[in-house]
């Protein structure tokens, strides 16, 4: 339905932005722009907490590029006029990515340069000697230049940003945020955005503000239930494989899906056992390198992968918390992993990073806090879209659960997870070949695999280009190299027998990669959502016609309670 919410077009904007906007897509801004769009430009301080997805990053992106045309009709000196700080190096180049696209039509005007990637200081000197109008980094990185004198902000700078705000202190860029505001000038225009308002955003905001609008919006963190459905199922540590096996093997649930899991090496694992049954996975964690990281994250937007098994921040904080260990909460970072392996202290998977089209978000392994829930699920159900998260609870992660039901409820009644009752006794039949996938999957074959990726790496590394290039023979055995983890796929899993699949979706599944024909879906009426997980020929969704005890429903009609 139309609203009377106020448009780009009456906002006073630049043609040039009102263009891009147009090009995005975007017919209306989301609430959070309509609401901070105008007090930005009126010169405001503002302290944003809206939900994950909901456009907080053309919230201040519209009002910072604007500012910036405005102050170009009169003749002013080249130089940085807004600095956006980013916890991640991933978030860096995804805000490059959108004011890129806002300026579109004005590129020459407003120029933009991320900085927080892994380049050298003076790599990225000449860039910001240049004196681009936006400066997007995360402190450590800004300081650092800051130090060096490629950068100076405290004549120029008009606008501060400070995005996913909460997350900066507990990166631990606290002392780097003090530091940096000693080379800001006097006034400036501030901007404190997230999703989440923790103890730590407060502390900011004494930092930062000057009398801010605080603009709370929407009651709850997490969109409701009509775009977003929240799903938890208990089961053991060895059901987990079991389960996603299943789900993703019978095509049970369907659409591009993010899979959280509690380390990296579980990742692996993961991946591994996934890949003996034909099903493709590709890993996101702090080890891999910015560029591949941010490689993987716009091939799975541009629709190349259909699932990452991720490891987000929270495992960064305690290596070594698996699923099993449900007390990582409030530890300290550690930038190392078991094995000496360097972590990225500035990657961060679900924190402000924009998947697109993500219709699961599948909890492996639980979060250990409430927040860390609210962001890995904030990667599905973006803007308008709808979506479903799905939460595998072992009963070592019960005690998360209720801390996340309970920090929710308090939200919106609507948040809770709903149980899936899931008849894990009709999918019994699969569990001798889980366990024989899970017997390839030993801790060598998973450093195998690891060193496989880091191969993949050196042979990609646009530093290395170089140096292959002068050495041919050590590009060809590093080709040439026997495939490091050798065949542990086993042909004969990848197919699934039929008499294997329990009755009530034989029907419905897809197997042996072949498709059924599609049945053509009657036009919904407006304002239902689509599930993405498949539904069964009786229309329900199948998940919810097993159970997890109780009695067999052979008809599979819903055996949700
Ligand atoms: N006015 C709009 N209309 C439609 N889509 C929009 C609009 N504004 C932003 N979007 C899209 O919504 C998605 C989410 O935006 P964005 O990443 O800014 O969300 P966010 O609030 O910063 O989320 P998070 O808290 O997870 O970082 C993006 O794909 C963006 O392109």
């Amino acid at each position: 339905m139309a609203t009377e919410r106020l448009q780009f077009h009456e906002m006073g904007l630049d043609d040039r932005l009102l263009k891009a906007v147009a090009d995005l897509g975007w017919s209306q801004p989301t609430l959070i722009q309509e609401k901070a769009v105008p007090l930005a430009l009126e010169g405001k301080d503002i302290l944003a907490r809206a939900r994950t997805g909901s456009g907080k990053t053309a919230a201040y992106a519209v009002p910072v590029i604007q500012r910036i045309l405005a102050s170009k009709q009169s003749v002013r000196e080249q130089d940085v006029r807004a600095l956006i700080l980013v916890p991640t190096k991933e978030l860096g180049q995804q805000v490059q990515t959108m004011i890129r696209q806002l300026t579109a039509y004005c590129s020459r005007d407003v120029r933009v340069a991320d900085i927080s990637g892994k380049a050298d200081l003076s790599a990225q000197r000449p860039i910001l000697m240049e004196k681009p109008d936006v400066v997007v980094g995360t402190p450590s990185r800004v300081l650092a230049h800051l130090g060096a004198q490629n950068l100076v902000l405290h004549s120029s700078l008009e606008t501060l940003v400070v995005d996913e705000a909460d997350l900066l202190f507990s990166f631990g860029f606290e002392a780097d945020l003090k530091n940096l505001l000693c080379h800001l000038p006097k006034i400036y225009q501030s901007f404190l955005m997230s999703a989440t308002l923790t103890e730590d955003v407060q502390a900011l905001k004494e930092l930062l503000l000057h009398n801010p609008v605080i603009l709370k919006l929407q009651g709850s963190q997490l969109p409701d239930s009509s775009q977003l459905q929240q799903y938890s199922i208990k089961c053991e540590e060895e059901d987990k494989f079991l389960l996603i096996y299943t789900l993703l093997r019978l095509r049970l649930v369907q659409g591009k899906t993010l899979v959280f899991v509690g380390a990296v090496d579980r990742s692996y694992r993961l991946k591994l056992f996934l890949e003996q049954f034909g099903i493709p996975a590709c890993v996101l964690n702090s080890e891999l390198p910015v560029h591949s990281r941010c490689h993987i994250i716009t091939q799975f937007n541009q629709g190349f992968y259909d699932y990452i098994i991720a490891t987000d921040e929270q495992s960064l904080a305690d290596p070594t918390a698996a699923a099993q260990t449900p007390a990582g909460k409030g530890k300290k970072k550690k930038t190392t992993e078991k094995g000496g392996k360097t972590k990225d202290k500035e990657y961060g998977v679900s924190r402000g990073v924009d998947f697109q089209n993500v219709a699961n978000v599948i909890n492996f392994d639980f979060p250990t806090t409430v927040e860390s829930y609210i962001h890995r699920v904030g990667r599905t159900a973006r803007a308008d879209n709808p979506g479903t998260a799905l939460s595998f609870i072992a009963h070592t992660e019960l005690a998360l659960l209720s801390e996340v039901e309970e920090g929710l409820a308090g939200d919106h009644a609507d948040s809770v997870l709903k149980p899936y009752q899931f008849k894990m006794d009709e999918i019994e039949g699969f569990r001798y070949r889980c366990r024989d996938a899970m017997r390839s999957v030993t801790k060598q074959a998973v450093r195998e695999a690891r060193l496989k990726e880091i191969k993949q790496e050196l042979l990609n590394s646009e530093k290395l280009k170089t140096y292959f290039e002068d050495n041919p023979r050590d590009l060809q055995l590093l080709r040439h190299d026997k495939d490091i983890h050798p065949a542990v796929v086993k042909p004969h899993l990848k197919n699934v027998p039929e008499y294997l699949v329990p009755e009530t979706l034989r029907s419905a599944v897809t197997l042996s990669g072949r498709r059924r024909r599609k049945r053509r879906e009657k036009p919904k009426p407006e304002g239902v959502v689509k599930s993405s997980f498949k539904k069964n020929i009786q229309g329900k969704n199948p998940l919810k016609s097993f159970r997890y005890t109780g009695g067999r429903n052979r008809k599979g009609k819903a055996g949700q309670s």
